[in-house]
């Protein structure tokens, strides 16, 4: 999963005429990295063939298969994992039934879930939906708000999923997003090979902006900007030269007690407030 950039799901409305697999070996032609078969309307005997077609497809390309919902037939492919929302069958039951090494996604739509998969043992979160989606009709965005706590404050692997484009892929890159997953804008374009290659372009471009800002980031230290290499609080705190001091930190609002600075992580835009005690009595 860390590798992967970039996340396709089938959408099976989005292509009539078209077939399922010749969409979605399109689809890895232009570069998908992992593959998702969700088919929330076909009756499951169905959705069975369907997965074991793309099971043999992503093994010939060599890509990660998930199965969205059904653990089932996740078991009964051979895929390579199940993606799982807030109301399919809880993440440790999941895990029961499938053992350590099966990749299991969770749909997360509030910190507070992404938090609670990164405990459960999930291996990567769904962050969404961005933006407002016809495939999802009716859920509330989340925005790029919460893909830039996420980006902040998760650990695990995360994909931006709902409502992303090639025209809104920017912002949510530019939010911390580095993982990209997308129905309608690839499996409902003409040519979802040069839609994948495409989206692919932004991701890479805006990982070399990354790179290119070196290994820095800009966090917001009691008011002032500030570019640190600092990757946790500790370190951030040796850098200002205040190892030893008696502080308070507070990190994007919460109060980080001492022993946790080293794991604590700053991401670029994180704000920090250090109220360092001085003098006793
Ligand atoms: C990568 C990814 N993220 C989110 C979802 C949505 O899953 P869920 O919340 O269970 O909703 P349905 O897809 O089942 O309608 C997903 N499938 N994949
Ligand atoms: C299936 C799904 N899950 C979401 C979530 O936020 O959990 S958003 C979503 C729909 C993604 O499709 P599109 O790229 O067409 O918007
Ligand atoms: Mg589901």
């Amino acid at each position: 999963m860390d590798d992967c950039r970039l996340y396709v799901i089938t959408g099976e409305n989005y292509h009539p005429g078209r077939s399922l697999l010749d969409v979605m070996e399109r689809a890895l032609i232009g570069g998908a990295d992992i593959l998702q078969l969700r088919a929330k309307e076909t009756p499951k005997r169905e959705v069975l063939a369907q997965a074991y077609a793309l099971r043999e497809l992503t093994q010939r390309y060599g890509v990660p298969f998930i199965i969205n919902d059904h653990i089932d037939i996740a078991l009964a492919v051979g895929a390579d994992g199940v993606h799982l929302g807030q109301d399919d069958l809880p993440l440790a039951e999941a895990r029961r039934i499938l053992g350590p090494d099966k990749i299991i996604g969770i749909s997360t739509h509030h910190i507070d879930q992404a938090l609670d998969a990164e405990r459960g043992g999930a291996d990567y979160i769904g962050v969404g939906p961005v933006y407002p989606t016809g495939t999802k009709p009716g859920r509330k965005a989340v925005t790029t708000d919460y893909v830039r706590e996420a980006a902040q404050r998760v650990r695990l692997p995360f994909v931006a999923i709902g409502g992303i484009t090639l025209d809104n892929v920017d912002a949510v890159l530019e939010a911390g997003a580095v993982r990209i997953c997308a129905v309608s804008a690839i499996v409902g374009s003409e040519d979802p090979a040069e839609a994948c290659r495409t989206f692919l372009h932004h991701i890479r471009l805006k990982q070399m902006d990354h790179l290119i800002a070196g290994s820095t980031c800009t966090v917001c230290v009691n008011g002032r900007e500030e570019r640190t290499s600092a990757r946790t609080v500790l370190e951030l705190v040796e850098q200002l030269n205040l190892s030893g001091k008696r502080m308070v930190v507070e990190l994007n609002g919460e109060i980080v007690p001492h022993e946790r600075w080293g794991a604590a992580p700053i991401a670029d835009g994180a704000v920090l407030e250090l109220v360092h005690f001085v003098g006793g009595g």
